[in-house]
């Protein structure tokens, strides 16, 4: 596991990212002091770009950047910042100004403005570099960390995007303050899916804590976010580009566990669904899969029903039909031709991928998830 460095005297802790772009992953309160040494001395110039929502913070972020030039753009709220659209009006913006390869990319929001901050300073220039400053439990454990970009499009969710990691990302507790329960609940689902995937403490601890009096102070709830970052960190040093990874591990792709229907849900439901929600439906579906592929058995099965579920994040559904969500399924980035594949568990942090399922299978662990209930054995 990734060793934590505690800021001697602070509440901070710096969570280090190794690799050919190594950067520091800084979580406490009042960060925003750290900002100017991680966008670097070269800038004159930045792009801040916020979430509209998060625009009355900005300023402390442009107060504290002294004398560099900084030009705010306020996107959407949420997921429709994630657009080719938005990318492009930036960029054009970013034309005027004269933006240069010295200049940063500052992102404020939640994980959309990360993703679509970060896919534009992986594009513009053919890339320039980018703090991130997230402002929700999601963007802090899992979408600001990693490098991971992306717009949606017509066909479908994060089908465009790149590979560019951060300079730095400063995860600012203090922003959650403001943030809807529900919010910080679908955050939680990915904390939850690294512990099925990783460390069967972050199960553990999930399951001490009183759901109705999720706290922001909680120090549970610090520890499962400094838990589930080093999950991430752990997974994407070992493989950044999600090449691979070794002795049957599926390397990056397994920080996309549940994210094969999770997607397809949040693209049919035209983005209402919050992903941490598409992701906990998606984490219940594939154990179904894994149930009926007699990879687990239904005891870990009902631990996914149950955790997921002790948080108000669905664990059942009806609606979209299978045969739609086939087809979105088929696009997921791990799919290899006409091949899907999914991260699968054999237990607790003992990740897999399972190539090809049948289509009887699949079809069975949807019924499962529409039914809210185990699905039989599929002869
Ligand atoms: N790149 C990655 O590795 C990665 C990982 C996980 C998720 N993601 C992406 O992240 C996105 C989901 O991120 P999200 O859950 O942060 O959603 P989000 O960015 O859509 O934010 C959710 C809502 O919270 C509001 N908000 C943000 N910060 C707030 C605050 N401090 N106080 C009050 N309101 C606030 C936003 O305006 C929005 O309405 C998805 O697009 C998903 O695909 C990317
Ligand atoms: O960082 C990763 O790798 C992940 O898969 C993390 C996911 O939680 C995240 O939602 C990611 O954006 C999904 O990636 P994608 O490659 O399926 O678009
Ligand atoms: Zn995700």
């Amino acid at each position: 596991m990734t060793d934590p460095t505690p800021t001697a005297g602070t509440a901070e802790t710096t969570l280090h990212v190794g690799g050919a772009s190594p950067y520091d992953v800084v979580v406490g309160t009042d960060l925003a002091r750290h900002l100017p040494a991680m966008v670097g001395d070269a800038a004159e110039r930045v792009a801040m770009v916020v979430d509209t929502r998060l625009q009355p913070y900005a300023d402390d972020l442009v107060d504290i950047l002294g004398e560099r030039e900084v030009l705010v753009f306020a996107v959407p709220e949420g997921e429709e910042a994630k657009s080719v659209e938005v990318a492009a009006e930036i960029w054009n913006a970013l034309g005027q100004e004269g933006f240069t390869r010295s200049d940063v990319v500052v992102t404020l929001g939640g994980g959309a403005t990360t993703d679509l901050g970060g896919f534009i300073a992986a594009t513009w220039l053919r890339g320039v570099r980018v703090v991130h400053v997230p402002t929700t439990l999601l963007a802090m454990v899992d979408a600001a960390v990693g490098g991971k970009t992306a717009v949606n499009t017509e066909a479908g969710k994060n089908l465009v995007g790149a590979f560019h990691e951060p300079a730095g990302v400063l995860c600012d507790l203090s922003y959650l303050r403001t943030l809807a329960g529900e919010e910080l609940v679908s955050g939680l689902a990915e904390v939850i899916k690294c512990g099925f995937v990783a460390d069967p403490e972050i199960l553990r601890l999930a399951e001490s804590l009183e759901p109705g009096a999720l706290g922001v102070d909680d120090p549970v709830l610090r520890e499962l976010v400094e838990r589930a970052i080093r999950v991430k960190i752990d997974v994407v040093v070992a493989d950044l580009r999600e090449t691979g990874g070794r002795d049957g591990h599926p390397g990056r792709e397994v920080l996309n566990y549940g994210h094969t229907l999770g997607h397809a849900i949040e693209a049919i439901s035209g983005y209402t669904i919050r992903h941490g929600e598409a992701v906990s439906l998606g984490c219940v579906y594939v154990a179904e899969l894994a149930r009926l592929e007699g990879r687990i058995g239904p005891d870990l099965v009902q631990r996914h029903r149950e955790l997921f579920g002790r948080f108000g994040l669905p664990t059942g559904m009806s609606g979209p039909s299978f045969d739609d969500v086939l087809e979105l399924m088929r696009v997921d980035k791990k799919a290899r031709g006409s091949q899907l594949r999914f991260v699968v568990l054999d237990d607790v942090a003992r990740p897999a991928v399972l190539a090809g399922p049948s289509e009887a299978n699949l079809r069975a662990a949807y019924d499962a998830l529409e039914l809210g209930e185990e699905a039989p054995e599929q002869p």
